[in-house]
């Protein structure tokens, strides 16, 4: 059981975890596969050692998931929001008692510092609790008509809401989809990365330990084909996607056949604007922020890293000088600031991506290059090192297309009104940001910038009181905030005569 698994964490170390428990969850157990075919190994990122085997869900086993979640929504749905908050407050508080042992193993899945992923934990527990506070105010409207008539309106629940994971924040968008969804009443089937199937699992063990129906929150493993089984399943009321433009289409595609609802959280090639009134320090980290973070694997990036020209040398110098010494190695040691890409062929594309940009005439300041880190037991990590990019122009691969890597582009701009035009061509809309001590120039730059969110004089920082999500091909639907409770229910209008019917026939 991975709970026995967590609870012998303590001492674990890079390189020496193995996991062999089942990793599919319904029915309130972790249940085997019925079938070993197309297993896939799983790789611990940052020695390349195979940490244990996805065997992917197939039609019968993805069929019960379904069919144990809607048992347990029909229950869930009847509870008072009160009595859910109670269960998901419990489920976040057991989160936050075995934080430091659900981060070791999101570490040694993901390849991520374990300094980030504590960050990562402690976001996921919030968002259980925030939606919990919201659970007992769900209400809707009363409305008064003619003759002492009335209609009111109730927020309901949508059904079985499936939800399907990126690998860069296996644990934590396990609950930005599961926290709104089960708050509302609903029950969730998800499906985390093949690369990534860890951490949901144990998601799905304390949300059982704080009470939830069994069935309410279930995992099945799988890729693309698992994937499609869940969108095509008529029982599913709705798909939360995080994950790539491609597959997103898909997932929309897929779901518009059985008139499901969609939320898409896609990719993005961010522009983070830096004007030369800046306060620079803040400038050069908030850069920094905007692309090394989970080694550049993050959606919301700020790659386009656009400098006024007057500042451009010495942003350059600065940005360089910190990108050096920058701690890349073992991700589980407390000094390590960035730990190793997602897997062989993620590293390799990446590098790919630093080739092409040299081929197109960028300039290389630093980094690029695989890591390998002094330790033995790391040889065969996907480690790089973060690379700052100059000599950028629009035109070039490394800056329309998405890396997801620690790779920083910089573009010297001129004016404002150029900036934004070349921030905003872009198909993606995911996020934004602007460096300026001009309070008017940053409002207008924020209102002009075509991305689902702006951030002033910071980046990368995501309370969940926030809506999160993306414009254009970024995708639509939030996650977190108080609107996002809209995306994971329905109004129902209830119309009262008080009178006699006044019919025409
Ligand atoms: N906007 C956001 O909130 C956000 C967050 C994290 C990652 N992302 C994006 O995710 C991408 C990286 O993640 P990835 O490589 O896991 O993306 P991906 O699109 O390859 O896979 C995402 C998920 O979709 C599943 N999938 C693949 N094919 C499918 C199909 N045909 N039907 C249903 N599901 C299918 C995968 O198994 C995985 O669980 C990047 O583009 C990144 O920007 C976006
Ligand atoms: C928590 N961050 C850094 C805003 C990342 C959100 C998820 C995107 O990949």
């Amino acid at each position: 059981m991975a709970q026995s698994l967590l609870d012998t964490m303590p001492g674990a170390s890079t390189g020496a975890v193995v996991v062999t428990d089942h990793l599919n969850y319904w029915g309130g157990k972790r249940v085997q596969p019925r079938q070993q075919k197309d297993a896939e190994p799983v790789f611990e990122p940052a020695t390349g050692r195979v940490l244990c085997q996805m065997v992917p869900c197939v039609a019968d086993e993805v069929d019960e998931a379904i069919k144990s979640a809607h048992g347990a929504y029909l229950k869930w749905r009847k509870m008072a929001g009160m009595e859910r908050a109670r269960v998901m407050l419990e489920a976040a508080r057991i989160i936050r008692e075995k934080r430091e042992k659900i981060a070791k193993l999101e570490v040694i899945n993901n390849g991520k510092s374990i300094t980030e992923a504590l960050v990562d934990i402690d976001i996921a527990w919030q968002c259980i609790e925030y939606y919990a506070g919201m659970a007992g105010t769900l209400a809707g409207q009363h409305v008064q008509l003619p003759g002492g008539a009335f209609a009111y309106t109730r927020r309901e629940p949508l059904g079985v809401c499936v939800g399907i994971g990126a690998w860069n924040y296996p644990f934590q968008i396990a609950a930005w989809k599961s926290a709104p969804a089960l708050a509302c009443g609903n029950a969730m089937v998800f499906k985390p990365s093949p690369m990534t199937p860890v951490t949901a699992v144990i998601l799905a063990e304390i949300y059982k330990e704080a009470g939830v129906p069994d069935g309410l929150f279930c995992v099945v493993q799988g890729g693309a084909a698992t994937g499609t089984l869940l969108c095509h399943h008529p029982m599913v009321a709705k798909v939360s996607f995080t994950g790539s433009v491609p597959t997103g289409k898909k997932v929309m595609e897929m779901s518009a056949k059985g008139v499901k609802q969609v939320t898409l959280e896609l990719g993005g090639k961010s522009p983070l604007i830096i004007f030369k009134d800046c306060e620079f320090e803040n400038a050069v980290k908030g850069a920094l922020m905007a692309n090394f973070l989970t080694q550049g694997e993050v959606c919301c990036n700020g790659t386009r890293v656009f400098v006024q020209r007057e500042i451009m040398p010495q942003f350059l110098e600065e940005v360089v000088k910190r990108t050096k010494v920058i701690p890349v190695g073992d991700p589980l040691l407390d000094g390590t600031r960035m730990g190793a890409l997602i897997s062989k062929p993620h590293l390799e594309k990446v590098l790919g991506f630093v080739s092409q940009a040299r081929k197109e005439g960028a300039k290389v300041l630093c980094g690029g290059e695989p890591f390998v880190p002094s330790d033995p037991k790391l040889k065969g990590g996907y480690f790089m090192s973060p690379c700052v990019l100059d000599n950028c122009r629009d035109d070039m691969t490394c800056v329309k297309e998405e890396i997801f890597g620690p790779v920083m582009s910089v573009l010297p701009f001129d004016t404002e009104e150029e900036v934004i035009q070349r921030a905003n061509n872009t198909t993606f809309g995911l996020a934004s940001g602007v460096f300026t001590r001009d309070i008017s120039r940053a409002h207008r730059v924020a209102e002009n910038l075509e991305a689902g969110t702006c951030f002033i004089n910071n980046y990368n920082i995501s309370p969940v009181e926030v809506p999160f999500g993306g414009y254009k091909n970024s995708g639509f639907g939030r996650e977190n905030g108080q609107v996002t409770i809209e995306y994971y229910s329905q109004l129902k209008t209830v119309v009262v005569e008080m009178g006699d019917v006044d019919s025409l026939f």
